[in-house]
């Protein structure tokens, strides 16, 4: 459980326990943020990329804690090198961080994000069997990735899209198989390959089509800082769910085209992820418009 931080009525609260560099062997570094919350006890992260969005429980100062403790939780300005003493002043890149009588970080231009920046941000929900497991059944895995190269880059090529150019937040929440459990989910693509559509199999175990919450992802960016949200999804209820105004705001939908819909030999190709994103634009108004023609035509056996 969080102890008391600053709360927004209507949203969970948030604390970053603590951030770390990661370089990636995609290129661009990110600073991965673990999160607790009073709502649930689960590990939810966020995936920041930009060393400047700054967390504002993980930067506040905690009575009593020494310059180290900040440095070794993440709570420090530039880049951490070894004999470093000082977590608020990066020396070698000249930068100081300020804050105010209670302990809160005083943004300013030269460190700090601006919060009034539109800023690239995935919502994204835990899937084991799609991000590890290389499954085709689903294409969690290749949104990732591309949410991740989307935020890096300046602009996407084959799109047009305009990305983050460096600065963007993946938000990754532990809700496993739209919130139903990885156990769950498992039986769900038992019930799918016994005919279910990935609705009728969830209606079936009696879970609901989508149980997930998105309330914890919108504590998590108000609390690094980030007000104006472009937010990539082909979900028009993430789209509902990225706003509490006024903190909150999603000025912008980046859709999530399917490589393999862009390019043939991209992406992922399967009868299963065919049917997977035929239930979604069908079933679940999902903002995709290719007109499908697949496998899962076939009339259903199971009766929900
Ligand atoms: N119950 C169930 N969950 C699934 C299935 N396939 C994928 N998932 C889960 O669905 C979630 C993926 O949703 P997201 O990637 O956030 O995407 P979305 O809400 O569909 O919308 P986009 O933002 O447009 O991708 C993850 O939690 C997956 O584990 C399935 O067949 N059944
Ligand atoms: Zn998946």
């Amino acid at each position: 459980m969080v102890q008391a931080e600053e709360e927004i009525v209507g949203l969970p609260r948030v604390r970053c326990i603590a951030r770390a560099r990661i370089p990636t062997t995609q290129g661009p570094e990110i600073f991965l943020h673990l999160y607790s919350n009073d709502r649930d006890t689960k590990e939810h992260l966020a995936i920041v990329f930009g060393e400047d969005i700054r967390s504002r429980s993980l930067f506040r100062q905690r009575k009593g804690e020494s310059q180290q403790e900040r440095m070794i939780r993440g709570a420090y300005v530039g880049k951490l090198y070894p004999g470093r003493t000082d977590a608020d002043v990066d020396e070698r890149l000249g930068l100081s961080l300020q804050f105010d009588k209670n302990g809160d970080l005083v943004t300013d231009a030269a460190t700090t994000w601006d919060s009034a920046n539109d800023t690239l941000v995935r919502v994204h929900s835990e899937c084991y069997t799609g991000e590890t497991a290389w499954s085709a059944r689903c294409d969690c895995g290749e949104q990732f990735d591309r949410a991740g190269r989307l935020i890096a880059c300046e602009r996407e090529e084959a799109t047009g899209i305009v990305g983050g150019s460096g600065h963007g937040v993946i938000v990754y929440l532990r809700q496993e198989g739209r919130g139903i459990g990885l156990g769950e989910k498992l039986k769900a693509y038992n019930l799918q390959d016994l005919g279910a559509d990935t609705v009728q199999a969830n209606l079936l175990l009696k879970h609901p089509a989508d149980g997930r919450d998105f309330s914890i992802g919108k504590s998590i960016l108000i609390d690094l800082g980030i007000s104006s949200v472009r937010l990539l999804t082909n979900n028009p209820e993430k789209v509902e769910q990225a706003s509490h105004p006024p903190f909150l705001n999603c000025v912008e939908r980046v859709p999530m085209i399917p490589m393999h819909w862009t390019c043939e030999s991209e992406g992922i190709h399967s009868k299963e992820v065919e049917g997977y994103l035929r239930t979604k634009i069908e079933r679940m108004g999902h903002l995709l418009q290719r007109p499908l023609n697949l496998h899962s035509t076939q009339p259903s056996n199971v009766i929900v």
